[in-house]
């Protein structure tokens, strides 16, 4: 199993160079970032857990869960204990987060709605990405519409964009090129269209199509990774536009890494690209492969 690392490495040279910055050698957790990430309704806390994990694993120095529930549905995550879990509302409370996810598993219902609300109208200016259900929230209510600014990203799979853009998935996904820039145009802010090829709109007109990954990543729970990662990569002060082409292309090559050993593309599992991208992340800083 040969995995190509310095053909990944010149690559992140050219297009994202951030991710080969080396830590400091005197920062703290302090200065890795403090991710908060809100979603996980009743039955769906996995989807939260695994973004946590990604977004720990990536690099960030704190991770805290604000889970879309009346109490904790576990008091201390015994797979992950370094993870903090906090409620929705207690997690809204804190002032120390660097940047936000919110919509993984969160569910569409008032709740979730009042949420979304407060968070968007009461960190602005914070870096927030808007994932999965925070999509479906803001396809369906247009006060949302004015909240997003271009500290946000936006993460749809071909039918949320379809849901953000009142058109059918069929539709999106014979013009992905056009539904990127119409997602970028509406919504004001940078626009992730996931699926084969993912394209990010950074501009209207700059684009990045994403060429990693495979049909491996067509498994549940592979997009709350993605959004994991994302949050993680802005937590650590990258910049809108390079935190998700970044994130894009290491969650793809997290899944390449894993086909050359066998774990993929059949069966391969979300969660087991969160080591591969922890791998990748350290072997981009090495210079002697
Ligand atoms: N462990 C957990 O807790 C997990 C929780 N999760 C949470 O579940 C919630 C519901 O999310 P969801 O995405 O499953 O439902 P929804 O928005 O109705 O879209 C589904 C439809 O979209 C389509 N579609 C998708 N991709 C496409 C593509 N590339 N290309 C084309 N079409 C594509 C596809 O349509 P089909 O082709 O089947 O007609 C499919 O039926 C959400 O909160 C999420 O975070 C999940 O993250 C999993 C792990
Ligand atoms: N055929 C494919 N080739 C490459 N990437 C894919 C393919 N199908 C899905 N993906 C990627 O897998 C992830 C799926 O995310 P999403 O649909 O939100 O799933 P979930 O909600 O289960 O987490 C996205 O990053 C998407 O780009």
């Amino acid at each position: 199993m040969n995995i190509p690392w310095h053909i990944y490495r010149s690559f992140a040279q050219q297009h994202f160079p951030d991710v080969l910055k080396p830590r400091a050698k005197d920062s703290h957790k302090g200065t890795h970032g403090t991710v908060g990430i809100i979603g996980g309704n009743v039955g769906m806390s996995g989807s939260v857990i695994m973004a946590a994990k990604a977004a720990l694993k990536l690099g960030a120095g704190k991770v805290k869960i604000g889970f879309v529930q009346n109490s904790l549905p576990m008091p201390v995550l015994e797979s992950q204990p370094e993870i903090m879990l906090y409620t929705a509302q207690q997690l809204l409370q804190q002032q120390d987060i660097n940047a936000w996810l919110i919509g993984c598993g969160m569910g569409t219902d008032n709740n979730a709605c009042h949420i979304l609300q407060t968070l968007s109208e009461h960190q602005l200016h914070k870096p927030i990405v808007w994932d999965a259900d925070a999509l479906n929230l803001l396809a369906k209510y247009t006060k949302f519409h004015t909240l997003l600014n271009s500290n946000h990203i936006i993460t749809p799979h071909p039918t949320e964009a379809a849901r953000l853009l009142q058109q059918q998935t069929a539709e999106i996904q014979a013009q992905r090129t056009l539904a990127a820039l119409n997602l970028y145009q509406q919504y004001h802010c940078i626009s992730v269209l996931k699926g084969y090829q993912t394209l990010v709109q950074i501009t209207d007109t700059q684009y990045y199509l994403n060429e990693s990954g495979h049909a491996g990543l067509a498994t549940a729970g592979s997009g709350d990774v993605l959004a994991g990662m994302m949050v993680s990569l802005l937590a650590q002060g990258m910049d809108c536009a390079q935190a998700a082409c970044a994130a894009v292309w290491l969650h793809g090559v997290a899944a390449e890494i894993l086909s050359l050993q066998q774990i993929g593309p059949i069966g391969m599992v979300a969660t087991e690209l969160i080591d591969a991208a922890r791998q990748l992340r350290n072997q981009l800083l090495m210079t002697d492969n």
